[in-house]
C-alpha cells in the first residue's frame, strides 16, 4: 500500500526515507523548486543531507497527486497545521491523517489530534510521535515510537503497515497522553538546555528533568490522560533523549538562553509555542505549572536564567 507525507522537513524526510524500505512513498514538498532539486538529487540536501532517497521514494510538488492515497503523515510544525489543513480541507476529507508534529496550538491548548478533528471531521486521525531523531530514522538506526490512535483496528492497522525492521512501532489508544508527553517535553528539554548553558550543572538539568516529569504528568492526568503513557516512549522516553542529547533543537534554544547567544528563529523549535500554549490554558485550569511557565518567561527575554531559576528555588517547601 502507497503512502503519502506532507512536508519535506527534516522530520518528513526522515519518514519517508524509512518507509520507502518497504513500499512506495510521495513525499510532498510545498516549494516547487526544491521538490524538484530533491527529486533529481535523490536527497534532501538541505534539511536531511547524506540520507540517500530509496528508488520507491517520490517527491511532488503537487498536493493534489500527493493526496491520492489513502494515508498521509502529516510532518508540518504544530502552529502551522490548522492553516495547512484549512486551506486543504477538500482534499483531506475521509482520509487517515497521521500528525507527526509535536505540540499544542496557541490560542487553543490543544493537539494536532483536535486540530485534525476540528479541520478535517471526516478523517481518521492518530499521532505518531516518540524518541526519535530524524538523521536516526533515514539511517536506519533502531527506533521505537508510539503510534496513537482512538480506534483500536485502524491502531493495528497503521502499526502494521508503518513499522519497518529498524522502526518499531507500539501502539497506544491514549491519544491525549501521548500528545502531551511529545509536546511538554520540548519544554522541559528547553529548561534543561538552559541550566546546561548557564554553567548550573547536571544536578540542576536532573532535578528540572524530573520535576518536569511530575509537571507533565499534573498536566497530562488533568486532560484523561493515563499515567502509564506518560512513563512510556512518548514521554519519559523523549523527554530522556530531548534533555540529554545536544542533538535536539529545543535543547540547543534553551543552551542559547543560558548562554546568553543569539538563535536562528527560523529553526523549528516547537517547545517554545508550547510552553506559551500550556501556560495559558494551565492557568486557566488553575494547574501549577512552574517549569512551563518558567520557560515561556525565559523564551519571551521576561526572566533571565538566574531569575527564573530563583523563581524556581523560592517556591514554597513541599512533599514530593
Ligand atoms: N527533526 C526531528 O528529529 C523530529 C521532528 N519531529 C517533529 O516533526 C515536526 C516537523 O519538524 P521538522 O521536520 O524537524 O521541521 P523542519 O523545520 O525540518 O521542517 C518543517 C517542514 O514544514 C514545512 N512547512 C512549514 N510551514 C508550512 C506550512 N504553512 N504549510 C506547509 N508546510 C509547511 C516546511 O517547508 C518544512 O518542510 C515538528 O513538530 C517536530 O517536533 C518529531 C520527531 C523528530
Ligand atoms: O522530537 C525530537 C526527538 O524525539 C526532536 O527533538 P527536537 O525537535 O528538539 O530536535
Amino acid at each position: 500500500m502507497s503512502i503519502t507525507v506532507l512536508g519535506a522537513g527534516a522530520f518528513g524526510t526522515a519518514l519517508a526515507i524509512a518507509i520507502a524500505q518497504k513500499q512506495p512513498v510521495t513525499l510532498w514538498a510545498r516549494d516547487a523548486d526544491q521538490a524538484n532539486a530533491m527529486q533529481t538529487a535523490r536527497e534532501n540536501s538541505r534539511r536531511l543531507p547524506d540520507a540517500p532517497f530509496p528508488d520507491a521514494l517520490t517527491v511532488t510538488p503537487d498536493l493534489e497527486v500527493a493526496c491520492k492515497t489513502k494515508v498521509l503523515l502529516l510532518a508540518v510544525p504544530m502552529q502551522k497545521l490548522r492553516g495547512f489543513l484549512e486551506r486543504n480541507q477538500s482534499l483531506l476529507q475521509g482520509k487517515t491523517l497521521v500528525a507527526c508534529c509535536k505540540g499544542m496550538e496557541i490560542g487553543t491548548g490543544v493537539g494536532p489530534v483536535a486540530v485534525i478533528q476540528q479541520c478535517c471531521p471526516t478523517a481518521t486521525p492518530a499521532l505518531l510521535t516518540g524518541p526519535s531523531f530524524a538523521a536516526d530514522i533515514a539511517r536506519g538506526l533502531p527506533t521505537a515510537l508510539t503510534l496513537a490512535c482512538a480506534l483500536p483496528d485502524q491502531a493495528k492497522l497503521l502499526q502494521d503497515l508503518l513499522s519497518t525492521p529498524s522502526l518499531r512501532l507500539y501502539r497506544s489508544n491514549d491519544v491525549i497522553g501521548a500528545e502531551l508527553g511529545g509536546a511538554l517535553k520540548n519544554v522541559i528539554a528547553i529548561a534543561c538546555g538552559a541550566v546546561i548553558g548557564a554553567g548550573l550543572g547536571d544536578s540542576a538539568r536532573a532535578a528540572l528533568m524530573t520535576r518536569g516529569y511530575t509537571e507533565m504528568q499534573r498536566l497530562a492526568t488533568a486532560r484523561g490522560a493515563r499515567p502509564e503513557t506518560l512513563s512510556g516512549l512518548s514521554g519519559f522516553g523523549d523527554l530522556t533523549l530531548t534533555c540529554s542529547s545536544p542533538l535536539s533543537r529545543n535543547y540547543q534554544l534553551g543552551l542559547a538562553l543560558g548562554r546568553g547567544d543569539d538563535f536562528d528563529d527560523s529553526i523549528t523549535v516547537e517547545g517554545a509555542a508550547t510552553a506559551e500554549a500550556l501556560s495559558q490554558t494551565a492557568q486557566k485550569d488553575g494547574l501549577d505549572m512552574p517549569i512551563t511557565l518558567a520557560v515561556t518567561n525565559l523564551v519571551n527575554r521576561n526572566l533571565t536564567i538566574e531569575e527564573a531559576m530563583a523563581h524556581l528555588l523560592k517556591r514554597p517547601l513541599k512533599e514530593e
